[in-house]
């Protein structure tokens, strides 16, 4: 079960929360999501190696780790700055950066690939660690919308392989949803569910199904908001606006396509109509596409369908 984070936090510090037999973490992909998860993971006690494709890209990750642990301390140690410092630095001892996957994963017990979602791309990655990683280690992707065994299929350990979908932004998101595909083992499913709530994780059991269960749900709404741009029915802003105050959301669906990253939702999208050509919830947007095309991918760069608050 998962816990506010401030009390989640005090558990960890206290060694209530349970630990799972997962320890050293190799997280590949530094971006948004990696980083968030690399955090969360090295904030619960786990060993993190984090993986991405430069130096440059790793100081940026960490740069944000770092912002985003401050936001937490802040909160938790208001009243303690000194053991504030004291859990940033621990955290911050428990994570290192590497950019050979290669040499990240020889001890590893799980690989959390976070990078672009692209199904060729994963494979590749996946087809070289299966061949670096040792026997036991096991292998999640963090993909929003490829198959689990799409990719899993680029290994030969299938047995050992499953998602683990986290949630934007990681270190405030409850939810995990944790896959498996017909092969994934009891054992390995077991265990990722074990550190998905040594993580502070509430799981939710998924089958192998497009979007899982969020996704599903969330990505035909989404579209279905810049389709009615589109159509001139009514603008972004009022859209998130009837959204957060009629709906409840806190976040209206363009605020938060910009804060996924345009260039991921377009991933998706994409990748959804190529499969399903005839179910128009998939159909890709020319306003999506435009915007891409303009380097507008959201939060991330400073501009998406909205300028980026500083
Ligand atoms: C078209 C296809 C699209 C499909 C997309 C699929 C993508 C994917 O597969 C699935 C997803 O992730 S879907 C996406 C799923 N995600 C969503 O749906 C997100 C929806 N949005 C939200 O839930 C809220 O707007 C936020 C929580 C992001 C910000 O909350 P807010 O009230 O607007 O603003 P606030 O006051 O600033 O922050 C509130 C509290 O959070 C704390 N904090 C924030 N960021 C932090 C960080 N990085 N680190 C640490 N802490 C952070 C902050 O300190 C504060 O704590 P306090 O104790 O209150 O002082
Ligand atoms: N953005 C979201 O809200 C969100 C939420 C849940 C899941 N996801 C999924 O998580 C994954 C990453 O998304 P993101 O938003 O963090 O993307 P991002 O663009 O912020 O980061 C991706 C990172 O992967 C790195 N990378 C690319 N290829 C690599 C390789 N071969 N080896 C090592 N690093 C590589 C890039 O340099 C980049 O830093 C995608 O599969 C996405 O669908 C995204």
């Amino acid at each position: 079960m998962s816990l506010p984070i401030r009390a989640f936090i005090r558990s960890f510090s206290s060694g209530s929360i349970q630990r799972s037999a997962i320890k050293n973490v190799t997280i590949i992909g530094g971006g948004l999501m990696g980083a968030g998860i690399a955090q969360v993971a090295a904030s619960t006690g786990h060993n993190v190696v984090l993986v991405d494709q430069t130096k440059d890209i790793l100081k940026k990750s960490h740069s944000s780790i770092e912002k985003s642990l401050q936001r937490v301390v802040k909160k938790q140690y208001a009243e303690d700055p000194k053991a504030g410092e004291a859990f940033m630095a621990k955290v911050l001892s428990q994570l290192c950066t590497e950019t050979d996957p290669a040499a990240a994963v020889k001890s590893s017990d799980l690989v959390i690939e976070a990078i672009v979602e692209n199904l060729e791309v994963k494979k590749k990655l996946f087809a070289s660690l299966d061949k670096a990683a040792p026997k036991h280690t096991i292998f999640a992707s963090n993909t929003s919308s490829i198959p689990i065994k799409e990719i899993a299929v680029a290994t030969k350990r299938m047995d050992k392989f499953g998602g683990l979908h986290y949630f934007n932004p990681v270190p405030v998101m409850k939810l995990l949803e944790v896959i498996r595909i017909p092969e994934t083992s009891d054992d390995t499913f077991n265990k990722l569910l074990a550190f998905g709530k040594a993580m502070g994780k509430v799981t939710v059991n998924c089958k192998d199904t497009p979007g899982f269960i969020v996704n599903r749900l969330l990505v035909p709404y989404m579209m279905e908001a810049v389709r009615m741009v589109e159509r001139g029915e009514a603008t972004p802003q009022d859209v998130d606006t009837a959204m957060k105050l009629g709906a409840g959301y806190p976040m209206g669906p363009f605020e938060l396509t910009d804060y996924v990253g345009l260039d991921t939702c377009k991933f998706i999208i994409d990748g959804w109509h190529a499969k399903y050509p005839n179910n128009p919830l998939f159909d890709p947007s020319p306003l999506l596409n435009k915007y891409v095309a303009e380097g507008k991918l959201g939060n991330k760069v400073g501009e998406g369908f909205y300028k980026a608050k500083k």
